[in-house]
């Protein structure tokens, strides 16, 4: 009798995972997208991934669209149907409903393994609980309390850069991705946790967590992601996963995250004590993001169910470490070499920041600079650090669109049907870049194109300057004013300190393919990863 009964279970699972099987490798025979215009597929197994990930950021999709139209499908693993739209309308709505698009599960799974669950990763009530409890940390007001942590890390690195160069000014070869990201590290730690990383003065090689977030950030690129992907799949590889060099960063990073958190509401409470003895106000001066979530968090005014656990907090501090640093030091970098390339913007830029009499610019000083705001807006939009994002729909749904299709059998659709599980790429670079929204010169650094944007740019569904570079909807880049600030606050002391020139022939610089953020490389130098070798020498006026 046991036996029948485990034996129809047995039965019972495998018919289910069987039927799941078919249903997953039938899918580009019932996708309704199968009849939405598209590029035919060059591989069962691959779909058109390979070809897409050995080309630049959305140059094979422009083609595609191009060819095909604002809404196309392309084939991703075992040929199955992915979506892929321009359409400002279409991208607005999956933006906009969080609760039926999330990011794929096998990406959150990858990323949860090294960065726990935190905001990047959470998704629906979890996301909203998270963000609601975030967002007053990244207000306009507690960003401003930051400025002069960027403009005395700038003011560092500027000094670095200027005892490379020798006394008769000749022009230094500076490897200058290195240098701000080590300035971009720094800031984080101290605007971030009040942690000193030490990176631009000691290399930071010492720094426990320095060296942790290292190692975790190797694990997020090339063959390291494989291990926690596989291990999605074969749940006895997390065995495996658990013995990695980045299981083993993240440990140290735990603990440190953990002691960080504890210090501070150590510090919360002691300051709420005080003040409650004294009838003063409450004492504690910690602008760094932590504090400012952890004492949100401890706040009177949020019910128990709305705040977030230990567990969650602690998620922030790789969260943070790995979202605000990298993005911020790499957009900087595409600005000088966008500056480079534009010579009489960097002199025009120049002469702005030259008007101000001050080396250490307060954030209303920084924002009444308008050309440099425009030169930031030009930089992000043609190179978003993150060009592309992804997400799934988690159920049945018709996506509205602004510009009509033809489908295959001839029939003209104001809509595009997608079924639960559909992958639907989120582009951003392609759409900074569109020549439908910004004119035939989209593709050229103009910032003089802030003074009036072409009307049509309105419709794109970004959080910040028509543009999609920190995304938009309720997954929007939580770091943006953080991140402005700080590439404002960089600019300013090194546009007024230095010239900046290619030390390399422009075509030989490239962008990283195969990775989710577009990092400068020298074509010929591949094997050094990604790099912007400049010349750079003091300016000294005209
Ligand atoms: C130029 C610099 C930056 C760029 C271009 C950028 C871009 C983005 C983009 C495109 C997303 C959405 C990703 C997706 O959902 O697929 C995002 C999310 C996020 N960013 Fe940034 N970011 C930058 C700087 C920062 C900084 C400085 C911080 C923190 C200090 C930060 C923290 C975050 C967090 C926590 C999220 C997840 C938000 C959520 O899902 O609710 N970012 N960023």
């Amino acid at each position: 009798m046991v036996e029948d009964i485990l034996k129809a279970l047995s039965i019972g699972i495998i018919t289910f995972y069987l039927l799941k099987l078919l249903s997953f490798l039938l899918q580009p025979y019932t996708s309704p997208l199968r009849d939405v215009p598209g590029p035919p597929s060059s591989s069962w197994f691959l779909g058109n991934i390979n070809n897409i990930h050995n080309s630049q950021p959305a140059v094979l999709q422009e083609a595609w669209t191009d060819k095909y139209g604002k809404t196309i499908h392309y084939k991703g693993w075992f040929n199955r149907d992915r979506l892929y739209t321009l359409d400002t309308r279409a991208l607005g709505h999956i933006l906009n409903h969080s609760n039926d698009y999330f990011k794929p599960e096998l990406a959150r799974h990858t990323l949860s393994s090294i960065l726990g669950e935190g905001l990047v990763v959470a998704e629906g009530k979890q996301h909203r609980r998270q963000r609601k409890v975030m967002n007053p940390a990244f207000g306009p007001t507690q960003i401003r309390d930051l400025t002069d942590i960027f403009v005395d890390k700038a003011v560092q690195l500027r000094d670095v850069w200027n005892r490379m160069i020798p006394e008769d000014n000749q022009p230094a070869r500076i490897e200058v991705l290195k240098g701000l990201s080590k300035m971009t590290l720094d800031v984080i730690g101290l605007a971030g946790f009040n942690h000193q990383f030490h990176s631009l003065e000691s290399d930071g090689s010492d720094d426990e967590l320095g060296k942790a977030l290292r190692v975790m950030l190797r694990s997020t690129s090339g063959w390291n992601v494989w291990l926690p992907a596989l291990a999605y799949f074969f749940p006895p590889l997390r065995l495996l996963s658990h013995m990695s060099d980045g299981a083993h960063a993240r440990k140290v990073m735990t603990r440190i995250g953990l002691e960080l958190v504890r210090e501070k509401k150590i510090q919360i409470a002691k300051a709420a004590l005080e003040a409650s003895k004294d009838g003063a106000q409450e004492r504690l001066h910690g602008r760094d993001l932590l504090t400012l979530l952890v004492k949100a968090n401890m706040a009177s005014d949020i019910t128990d169910s709305q705040r977030l656990s230990d567990e969650n907090v602690l998620a922030q501090v790789p969260t943070f470490l790995v979202a605000g640093y990298e993005t911020t030091s790499v957009a900087t970098t595409w600005c000088l070499f966008s500056l480079s390339q534009a010579l009489d913007a960097q002199q025009k830029l120049r002469e702005e920041l030259m008007t101000m009499s001050t080396d250490t610019p307060s954030v209303d000083d920084l924002t009444a600079l308008p050309y440099l705001d425009a030169v930031i807006r030009e930089t992000l939009r043609l190179h978003p650090p993150i060009h592309t994002s992804i997400r799934v729909a988690e159920k049945d749904d018709v996506i509205p669109l602004d510009t009509l299709y033809v489908d295959a059998k001839g029939r003209t659709h104001d809509y595009v049907r997608v079924t639960k599980g559909t992958i639907i790429d989120v582009p951003i670079v392609a759409l900074n870049r569109s020549k439908e929204l910004w004119g035939d010169d989209a593709h050229e650094f103009k910032p003089e194109r802030w003074e009036s944007v072409p009307a049509a740019v309105h419709a794109v569904p970004g959080i910040w300057s028509n543009t999609m570079a920190f995304l938009g909807g309720q997954h929007a880049c939580i770091g943006y004013r953080f991140a402005l600030n700080e590439m404002k606050a960089l600019l300013f002391v090194l546009i007024r300190a230095f010239e900046f020139q290619l030390a390399v022939p422009p075509a030989k610089i490239t962008s990283s393919v195969r990775t989710m953020i577009q990092r400068p490389v020298v074509c010929d130098e591949v094997e050094k990863h990604s790099q912007l070798p400049m010349l750079v020498k003091r300016y000294v006026g005209s």
